[in-house]
């Protein structure tokens, strides 16, 4: 995937997010990291196909995106899936047909997709949601239901894996296990690549090839050590003085006060 010159916004308002040049290459986790509102999820919207850029375009397989040349939505929902915060299969919906829903794109016209699809049942042993398949959507935990929406986008079986916060509900274990299937899925060639807008800093340095720091530009994209060497991370993040990163965790972390000033508890605490 090629992203050339984009501009992105919504409406009339202003552009919130500008990438000159930048690549998603097979084989690659690929983290979109920065401060709130600094176009994470407008970009990966972008890339899912679901926002028109501004000026510029992104290419899938050589061909663009977006515009009279561009893939059939079919034909890109076989290459592309995206899983986004927002609740989109209806909440009575069994949990195996919301993931049966992915198979979608590999049905015929005169098809409707099935749950005892090989695919389906793959999809949810590789989520740990095989146990929920007869649950309805509407009486799972957010936790839950979130790894439901993974396992719906990966019996899509896309080449391309397209995240937006996906650790969001996860207790700890499953927000680390969430990230080591992502690379696991990767370095098994079951899918090419994978693109995830994430808060989950130490997660993204510890399993992603690269990041790619948006705070409005791209301010910075490399390998998690290039990054934290040039203090690139730091930088994307705009924080008080009185909170720095710790790069070995990749958390930010109260700046040790200097000898003899240690902040009393409950004083001073930093402006968010
Ligand atoms: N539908 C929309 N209409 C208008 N502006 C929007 C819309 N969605 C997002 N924005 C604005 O675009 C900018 C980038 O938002 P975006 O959600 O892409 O950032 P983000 O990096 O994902 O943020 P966060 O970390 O808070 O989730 C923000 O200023 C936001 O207010």
């Amino acid at each position: 995937m090629i992203l050339e010159d984009l501009r992105l916004g919504y409406r009339r308002g202003p552009d919130v997010v500008t990438v000159a040049r930048a690549e998603v290459l097979p084989g690659e986790v690929i983290s979109l990291a920065g401060p709130n509102g600094g176009g994470k999820t407008t970009l990966l919207r972008c890339l899912a196909g679901l926002l028109k850029p501004r000026e510029g375009m992104v290419f899938l397989e050589e061909r663009p995106l977006y515009g009279s040349r561009s893939w059939s939505r079919e034909a890109r929902a076989r290459r592309l899936a995206v899983v986004l915060t927002d609740p989109v299969s209806p909440a009575y919906l069994r949990v195996r047909d919301v993931v049966a829903l992915g198979r979608l794109p590999h049905c015929s016209s005169l098809q409707s997709p099935s749950g005892r699809d090989a695919a389906v049942d793959q999809a949810l042993e590789t989520t740990g949601t095989l146990h929920l398949a007869q649950r309805s959507l509407g009486h799972l935990s957010d936790g839950e239901r979130q790894r439901v929406m993974i396992a719906r986008a990966l019996a899509q079986e896309p080449r391309i894996l397209l995240l937006d916060e996906p650790a969001a509900h996860l207790d700890p274990p499953h927000q680390t296990a969430l990230f080591l299937l992502l690379r696991d899925l990767v370095e098994r060639q079951v899918i090419a690549s994978a693109v995830i807008a994430t808060h989950h800093l130490h997660l993204a340095l510890h399993f992603s090839h690269r990041l790619f720091l948006l705070a409005g530009t791209l301010q910075g994209e490399g390998t998690p050590e290039e990054l934290l060497a040039t203090g690139a991370v730091e930088r994307a993040y705009p924080s008080p003085g009185t909170i720095t990163l710790d790069p070995q965790r990749g958390w930010f972390i109260p700046r040790p006060s200097p000898p003899g000033k240690a902040t009393p508890p409950g004083k001073a605490a930093p402006e968010l």
